[in-house]
Order: structure tokens, then sequence, then C-alpha cells
């Protein structure tokens, strides 16, 4: 991949020519709105035909290597999975073959108005080239050798502030796609970042007149936002110029980390913070990141719109990425679900309790399912802490996509806008049009990832028969030496994640749980264990199912099968990352037929066999029902004889109890009558 990918680079430098012909080509028409651009535009134009003048053959030579680039450009792309939707976008950044290719972007290097400091194009060119070397060298440490293909094309367009929608397999290093450009974009003086019109605003070439002068409107809204012009560019106190969203507060911490570790050495410092209730306060105040302001934010949303109602601002905003996007903009996750839910949980205990009166059932039902498992993630949100909307009720239960709402209108237009996950499904894709502006729509697919699953993961599905044949899978798969750890094994709910803990405490794995009915030390403690390899199984709800990295993890079993084919694409890909193999096993019994079609047509998409029949299986409930998670008998090993014991001791503790009130009211009864006479 390497090689193809060096020596069609070498070609295309070759193919390049002279510095003129280079102008030409990386001359990027969306800045034409700006004078300088257009002065450039005329210089070149000039000199383009002067050149014509003197030899007509010359100018046909250019047009020529124009062509050879793009065409090369294109296999290049077409050799790294890159696929553009708009391949035709006269503005669509070249992908990068290296780090060492991130070039200045065009709105960074133009000598375009001085401020106080008087900013010269040595200073700007100065300060991205150290910004760049601190980024390079923090990425040689962490021994990332070329950029993944999704980091190829997303980086270039984010710098050159395109807004993004980009879709790449699970573990394939979306993150560094979207938190590299933030960095460098966080660096960028004032007086450059707001004398440039974003290359969003600038309108396509298909843009109505109507929709120009809207963009140009936005562009007026956007300058009066515009921190340079309201405060000396020494003095950035308060403002956030990255802000990075993510659906779960494991996933943000992580993000947060890594900005850390990819800003170190970051010239001035990198100020970067996790927002929560400890210094939810200072960030609101503006004094979080002293002086000079903070790159990088990163945040759930709910805690962000908290801090929102309480008066924190975004107007220094410049780029704004949503990871997870198709988590973060779904509308299904909101209060209307969770009253249902409510509903619905109360009809089980109801059913709970009339089955636990009756000895003859297969053990007691867990209550929850996997809905539950939705509010896992809402409780996430809130951050384990009790957030207190100063706007009644609002933010606790808006939706996700709401609150993005609210998000995305606090942040100003001017700022570039990303959404990045491995699924991006049909709705985020319209949903995109409302949010972003002119973007380029980047997918990731090589030969079998269609549906979202990363390749490097072998799939298999395991039949056990009843919920007690998972549990014996399980301890065959480490008698047989094929339990490979690091291993995380999800289940449906929280109680199932505590239980099946309980069965395997005693197994010799060196088995963690983690879920949201834990304490967030509890949590932060699990993770760091099975990071630090002391914990061999990690036993966990579909709280880690998204985004979180655990780098080296082998093996993910669906002890419970997943109710949809996007948290069966989420969860697997917790192994096989960044290159490496990972084996996913899903345990399935006779109860999960409705979801079973649904997880082997993923399968199949991802090129791995599965049997006809599971393909064949018609759904015999409606489409919404057949999403929930089966109800599933407990995860215990405890024989029948001894439960059907255990039972027939507690009836007769109540039954010697009832009799004993009995004879006491009767002895009651009969002091009283006797009192009487
Ligand atoms: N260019 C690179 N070279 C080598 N490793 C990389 C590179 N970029 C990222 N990685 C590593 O790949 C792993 C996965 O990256 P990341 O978490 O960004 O994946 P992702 O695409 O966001 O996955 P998910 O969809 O699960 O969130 C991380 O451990 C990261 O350090």
């Amino acid at each position: 991949m390497l090689s193809s990918s060096a020596k069609l680079n070498k070609q295309k430098s070759k193919k390049r020519g002279n510095q003129r012909q280079q102008e030409i080509v990386h001359h990027h028409p969306q800045e034409d709105d700006s004078d300088s651009s257009v002065e450039d535009d005329n210089a070149v134009a000039a000199s383009s035909m002067a050149s014509r003048d003197r030899t007509g053959k010359r100018d046909l030579s250019q047009n020529k290597q124009q062509q050879i680039q793009v065409e090369l450009m294109a296999a290049f792309r077409r050799s790294m999975h890159i696929k553009v939707a708009d391949k035709h976008d006269p503005h669509l950044p070249n992908a990068i073959a290296s780090f060492d290719e991130i070039k200045i972007p065009s709105w960074w290097n133009r000598d375009r108005g001085h401020d106080e400091r008087n900013d010269t194009n040595a200073d700007a060119l100065s300060s991205f080239q150290a910004i760049k070397h601190a980024v390079l060298h923090n990425i040689e440490k962490g021994r990332w050798k070329e950029p993944t293909p999704i980091q190829m094309q997303s980086i270039p367009t984010l710098l050159e502030r395109r807004d993004l929608l980009a879709c790449a397999p699970t573990g394939s290093g979306k993150s560094g796609a979207f938190i590299l450009p933030a960095l460098i974009l966080s660096h960028a003086a004032n007086c450059l970042y707001y004398n440039s019109t974003p290359s969003n605003n600038a309108p396509a070439a298909s843009s109505s007149k109507k929709q120009k002068k809207k963009l140009q409107k936005q562009q007026v809204d956007s300058d009066s936002l515009d921190p340079s012009k309201s405060q000396s560019s020494t003095n950035r106190q308060g403002e956030i110029r990255s802000l990075l969203l993510a659906p779960s507060r494991e996933l943000a911490a992580q993000l947060h980390r890594e900005v850390d570790r990819l800003g170190m050495g970051k010239p001035g410092g990198i100020s970067s913070l996790l927002l929560m209730k400890a210094n939810a306060s200072h960030v609101i105040a503006g004094t979080a990141g002293g002086k000079s302001g903070l790159d990088v934010l990163v945040t759930t949303p709910l805690r962000l719109v908290d801090a929102l109602h309480k008066g924190l601002r975004l107007d220094a905003v410049r780029i704004v990425v949503l990871d997870e996007a198709d988590r973060l903009l779904d509308a299904a996750d909101g209060k209307q679900q969770r009253d249902d839910k409510k509903k619905q949980k109360k009809k089980e205990i109801k059913e709970e309790k009339r089955q636990s009166s009756n000895p003859s059932s297969d053990g007691s039902s867990t209550s929850k399912d996997s809905e539950d498992e939705e509010e896992e993630e809402e409780e996430d949100d809130e951050d384990d802490d009790n957030v207190q909307p100063q706007s009644s009720g609002s933010s606790q239960t808006q939706t996700f996509l709401a609150q993005m709402d609210s998000i995305l209108s606090a942040v100003p237009t001017s700022a570039v806008r990303a959404l990045f996950s491995a699924t991006v499904t049909q709705t985020v894709k319209s949903l995109s049009h409302s949010i972003l502006r002119n973007p380029v729509d980047v997918t990731i697919a090589s030969p079998g990832s269609a549906g979202g699953a990363n390749t490097d993961i072998e799939q298999e599905l395991m039949f056990v028969g009843r919920e007690e044949g998972k549990l014996l899978a399980m301890r065959q798969l480490k008698l047989r030496g094929q339990l490979k750890p690091p291993v995380i094994v999800f289940v449906q709910s929280q109680e199932r994640a505590q239980a099946l803990f309980g069965e395997l405490l005693y197994d010799g794995l060196h088995v963690d749980v983690i879920h949201a009915g834990r304490s967030r030390t509890a949590r932060d403690n699990a993770v760091a264990r099975f990071r630090k390899g002391e914990t061999w199984v990690l036993i966990c709800t579909d709280l880690v199912a998204r985004g979180v990295d655990f780098r080296a993890v082998n093996m993910v079993i669906n002890y419970d099968l997943p109710t949809s084919g996007i948290t069966y694409v989420h969860r697997i890909g917790r192994c096989g990352r960044a290159g490496r193999k990972g084996k996913a096993i899903t345990l399935f019994t006779e109860a999960d037929f409705d979801n079973l079609r649904t997880i082997a047509n993923v399968m199949k998409q991802s090129g791995c066999k599965v049997e006809d029949w599971m393909l064949q299986l018609k759904k015999s409930i409606p489409k919404k029902k057949s999403s929930s998670a089966p109800r599933r008998s407990n995860i215990d090993t405890t024989p029948t004889y001894d439960k059907k014991k255990r039972f027939h001791k507690r009836q007769m503790i109540q039954e010697s109890k009832r009799k004993k009130q009995r004879t006491g009211s009767y002895s009651k009864d009969q002091r009283e009558s006797s009192d009487k006479r």
C-alpha cells in the first residue's frame, strides 16, 4: 500500500513541473471572494496569457500536465479506497500520501492585511512550520508511519476549511483525521484566520444567486463575531478554537488524551480541556485556558448544552467535529423514546413479579433489555453528575439531535463543520445537508467493508441452543485455548454484565466489568486496568461499544446478540484496530432468530461466510419490535434442583410466617372476646 502511494506520488511530483504550474494546479477558486485572491488570480491569468502569446504549445502542455495530475490523484485515491462523492468538485483538496505532505493552507500563507503586530507572510509561514513540526514529532513518537486513508483526505480538506462528511471503518484512525487539523487550525493567528473567506462559504459553482446572497450574509454575521475584531490578538482569553463532541464520557476522555498527546510541544503549549462539572464554571467564565484561551475543548453534548445555558460562548470556534455523528444526530434518542422505555419497563416489572410467583418459570427473567442500554448511554452523557440545566428540564429531555441544534447555532457560521462515523446512515446523510455547507463527502470503502465492518476482523456466529449454553460455550473457548486475551465481552444490560462477572470471577480469567451502573471512578479504574493488561476479559454493555480504543484487543465476544447491524459493527470494531487482526464471536440462541438475519447480512456484506438459512429468515414480528432484544433467562449456573430446593425453602418460611400471623391474630381475637365477657 505504501509503495504504490509512494510511486504515485513520485510520478506526481515529477509531473508537477515548475512552481508556476503548481500555483495553477493548487489554485483554489473558492477563494475568489477575497481581494487578494482576485489579484493572485489575475496575476496567474496574466502570466498564463503571456505564456500563451509566446508559445501556444507551452500552454497546451500545462493543461495536459494539470490533467495528468488530476488523473494521478484519482488513481491514488482509488488505490487507497478513498471514495469522494463529487469527483468533479473543482475545489477538492488533494489527498496526502505522507504526513510530510501537510502543506500550509492556501488561506494561511497569503500576505493578507496586517494586524497590529505587522505579521508578514514569513511570520505566517514560520508559525505554520512550528505547529507542523510539533505535530509531526508527536506522530513519529506514536509510531504512525503514514496517514491512514481517511487521514489522507480529511487532513487537507479540513485544513482548507471545507466542511466534511467522513465515513471510515472502525479503528481506521478517524480521531487523528480531525484532531491534527483541529490543532493546526487552532494555532493560526486570528488576523490570518479571520481575514480570509472560509472555503465552505465560497459558493459552489452550481449555487443560485439566492444561495450566494445567503452565504454572503452569513459571512457578515460571522465577521461580527470575529474575535480579531473585538479584542487584541495577543489576548485570546475566553476563546475556544476547536470543539470536539463525542456521545460518551469515555470516548470524550479518550479524545482529550489524544489531543494532548498529538499537541504536546505545540508552540505556546497546548491548552485543551475535557469539559466536566468540576471545570465548567472556569470554562464558562473564560478563565480555563488562561490568556491564550483554549485550543481544544472536548465534551459530551449534554454537558456543553448545560454550559451554554449558563452563559458559555462559542464565538471563537473555528472547527466543530461530531465524532460518532450518527449517534449524535440520533433523533430517536429522546424523550418520547425514554417515556416509551419507562412504560415498557413498568410492564416488565409487573410481568417479572407475576413470574416470580410461578416456580415453574425458567429462572426469573431479567427486566432489562437493550433499550436500557440507551438509558445507560444517556446516563453516561450526563457525565454521572446531576446536570441541572437552568432552563427548566430542557437539555436533559432533549434528543441528541436537539442538543446538537443548540450547539451548532452557538457556533459561528465561519467555523468548519465535520461529521465522522464508521456508520453513516441514510438519515445522517440527509441531516448533513442541513448542517454542512458544500461538504466534501468521503468514504473509505475497501472491498468487503460495505456496511461499515472492518475487514481485519474474522467474524463467526456460534449457535448455543439455549441461554445456559452461553456460559458453557465461554468455558469451552477457554479450555480449548481459543479465548485469546485481551477480550471484550458484550452483554445487553447492566444486570447481565454484573451477573456474568459473578459467574466468571473464579474462572481464572482476570475478569472485570464496566457499565453505567458503576461509579465513575470504578469505570475509570476498570478501563485503566484493562489498558494495562491487568484485566484479561472485560465484560461490558454498549457503553464502550463505540469509539473507545483498546488498541490490543484480540477478540470480541457478543455474549448477547446485538439488536442492530450498527451496534454489531461498532462492538466488533473494538478489535482489529489500526491494521491489527481481530476475531469476533457472536453467540446466539433460538430466541435470537428475529435479529439474526440483520447480523448475518452485515457479516455477508463484509465478506464472511454465513449460512443461507440465516439470510432467509423471515421477520415474524413488525420491524420496530424486532429491533429490541429478546427476554433472556438469568445468567446463573445454579442447578435447577438447587433452585427448586431454594424455592421450596422460601415457600415453607413464608407459609410458617403466615401461620404465625394467623394464630397470633386468632389468639388476640380470643383474648379480646374473653375480656369483653
Ligand atoms: N496513521 C496512523 N498510523 C498508525 N496507527 C494509527 C494511525 N492513526 C491512528 N492510529 C491508531 O489507530 C487506532 C484507532 O484509531 P481511532 O481510535 O482514531 O479509530 P477510529 O476510526 O476513530 O475508530 P472507531 O470508529 O472505533 O471510533 C488508535 O490506536 C490510533 O492510535
